[in-house]
């Protein structure tokens, strides 16, 4: 995100009132927003700073945070609004770094990058930690029980990467594991849970597990595929790994009551477990991961699982993209890719690769051939190409939950999903629902007049300590024997079921925003695509659409919007690759 905004005017909340000289041509410009303008203004007071070029790099800093980087570059962000009276950057920098915001600390500058304090520790932190596991002495690893247990996991399938990747997380702490949908991530996992605990078991211990993700969805999907995964193995095996916890990351690190940045374990107050997955990585920002890695035991094995050309984290930071550009050619990397994509769905797979490698003539002639499991339905009328398949989940979903059938209705929501890049608009997640909810009520004569109606779709958007209930978890409005309504949510441990009044942070989810659908997949996806000019529109957002589709997709949309956004790559301003990569020598 590095666009600007345009005023609505004088009482546009984005601008900051009293605002004077360069942060006032900046904010007006709609560079930065009012909050970015108040915070520069407020440090700057604290520490009698006057340099309004020194004033404009702090309210720069705090909008790349805003936007999703951790730093900003002032030798480049001229680039933004060339038309601007930006300072000159060799000044600007010397202005800077004689400045008394960075004498103090409040921000920091190094090579070309300005940090806001808080980040530039978080960013450091990370890379000394994920440096200091890689460097430490490797494990100690009984070679007979390796090669043995090697030899039971390989089973009816191992690709030789996927064993190289399985072999690493025994021989390394760390191991990065990286890879499209249908690459096997899963399937290795699960085994490289069975050679630690089997390594464990050699020295006489068990070995505990946590598998972790940023949402509770996320954290139920790959617990259930690595059982699943682990039940086609050798009985010993699948009785030492045994069925390991399954939690949100927020979860595993414990929440506190009186602190929303920090948890109960840190560096201070270890986790206990032997060995800790993060799946979904490509999602973690930058403070959460901080937190992971202080909070492991250096002898413990930490696997990081993800995708890094999915979107990146809402919160700051692009850390699973960083680590994996920034350990490469490193003689320690703990990266491991895997390449190979083993789904049967040829067609969805050769459009995730073409988005991938960013060949825009290749995803139009994917999206344009007949297949039985991508269509593009290129239209400026996208409501009948989206009717069929949302009405018919829609019904579906109603159907098993007018019958009190609370499993089938769950079932029948990962049916299909509806993914739209906007909330607001006439391509955004507000405006389908409603669509949703008129084409149901129009089938079935059943008019919705309530919030709460049966069979209504429901997204857990916080996570809800008291209640048990997490971020990404989906639910069905269900009709019980009396007459009543209950929500039924699938959570990472049990189904369960709360009166709807309970719930507080939910949407309904005949349609969901692509950045929500990270971490799920559905058998079909719909993917209502944007005007080509939509600031949310880029390649990471469009592959982590296509990728959440199991065996359909259809891409609704303009030949231009698909231009725009297989061209459109989303960056963000950290220094994580750099830090990594330096270190290698
Ligand atoms: N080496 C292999 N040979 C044949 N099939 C394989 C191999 N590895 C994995 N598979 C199969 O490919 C499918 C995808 O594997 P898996 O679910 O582990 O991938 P993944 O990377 O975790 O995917 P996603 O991120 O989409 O969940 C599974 O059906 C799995 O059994």
């Amino acid at each position: 995100m590095t666009e600007l905004f345009e005023p609505l005017g004088d009482h546009d909340r984005r601008l900051a009132l009293g605002a004077e000289g360069l942060l006032a041509v900046f904010n007006v410009a709609g560079v930065l927003e009012a909050g970015d303008v108040h915070v520069a203004g407020r440090v700057a007071d604290l520490a009698s700073e006057t340099d309004e070029r020194v004033l404009l790099a702090a309210a720069l800093a705090v909008r790349a945070v805003r936007a999703g980087s951790v730093c900003v570059d002032l030798t480049t962000i001229a680039a933004l609004a060339p038309e601007l009276p930006w300072p000159e950057p060799v000044e600007w920098v010397a202005a800077l770094t004689a400045s008394r915001l960075v004498a103090e600390g409040v921000l920091r500058h190094e090579g070309s990058l300005t940090y806001l304090d808080r980040y530039h520790r978080l960013e450091t932190q990370v890379a000394a930690d994920l440096l200091t596991r890689a460097a430490a002495d490797a494990p100690s690893v009984d070679e007979a029980a390796l090669a043995s247990a090697l030899g039971r996991v390989r089973g009816e399938h191992l690709s030789p990467e996927q064993e190289t990747a399985a072999e690493g997380a025994v021989r390394r702490w760390t191991t990065v594991l990286t890879g499209g949908p249908g690459t096997g991530k899963t399937t290795t996992v699960a085994r490289m849970l069975v050679l630690l605990a089997d390594q464990a078991a050699v020295a006489g211990r068990r070995c505990s597990i946590a598998l972790a993700a940023p949402t509770g969805k996320a954290a139920t999907r790959v617990q259930e595929a690595v059982l699943g995964e682990l039940a086609g193995l050798d009985p010993a095996d699948q009785e030492r790994v045994g069925r390991p916890d399954a939690m949100t990351l927020h979860r595993l690190l414990g929440f506190r009551h009186d602190n929303r940045t920090r948890f109960r374990h840190d560096r201070a107050n270890r986790l206990k477990y032997d060995v800790v997955v993060v799946d979904e990585c490509s999602m973690v920002e930058l403070t959460m991961m901080g937190r992971v890695l202080e909070a492991v035991r250096p002898e413990a094995r930490l696997l990081l699982v993800g995708d890094p050309r999915q979107l990146t984290s809402v919160g700051a930071g692009a850390v699973l993209a960083d680590v994996v550009r920034g350990f490469e050619g490193h003689p320690a990397s703990p990266v491991a890719s895997l390449t190979e994509n083993f789904r049967s769905t040829e067609d969805i797979k050769d459009l995730a690769e073409a988005l991938r490698v960013g060949d825009a003539d290749a995803v139009l002639a994917t999206l344009r051939r007949t297949s039985d499991e991508v269509e593009f339905v290129e239209t400026d009328d996208p409501a009948a190409a989206l009717r069929e398949d949302a009405l018919a989940s829609a019904l579906a979903v109603r159907e098993a939950a007018v019958a009190g059938d609370h499993e089938q209705a769950l079932a029948a929501l990962d049916g299909h999903r509806l993914l739209c890049a906007h909330r607001e608009g006439p391509f955004g997640v507000r405006h389908w629902n409603s669509q949703v909810e008129r084409w149901v009520a129009e089938e079935t004569g059943v008019p919705i007049y309530t919030t709460w109606y049966v069979g209504r779709p429901v997204l857990v958007t916080t996570n809800d300590y008291a209640l048990g209930v997490y971020n990404g978890e989906s639910g069905v409005a269900v009709l019980q024997p009396d007459g009543r309504l209950r929500v039924w949510i699938a959570g990472s441990e049990t189904l369960r079921d709360l009166a709807p009044g309970r719930l507080e942070a939910i949407e309904t989810m005949h349609a969901m925003t692509i950045h929500k659908s990270q971490g799920s997949q559905a058998e079909r996806v719909t993917v209502l695509l944007p005007e080509a000019g939509s600031r949310l529109l880029t390649r990471e957002l469009f592959y982590t659409a296509v990728t959440r589709a199991q065996s359909h997709v259809r891409v609704v949309g303009s030949e231009e919007a698909v231009r725009a956004a297989v061209a459109t790559q989303a960056q963000r301003a950290t220094g994580l690759r750099l830090r990594l990569h330096g270190s290698s020598g």
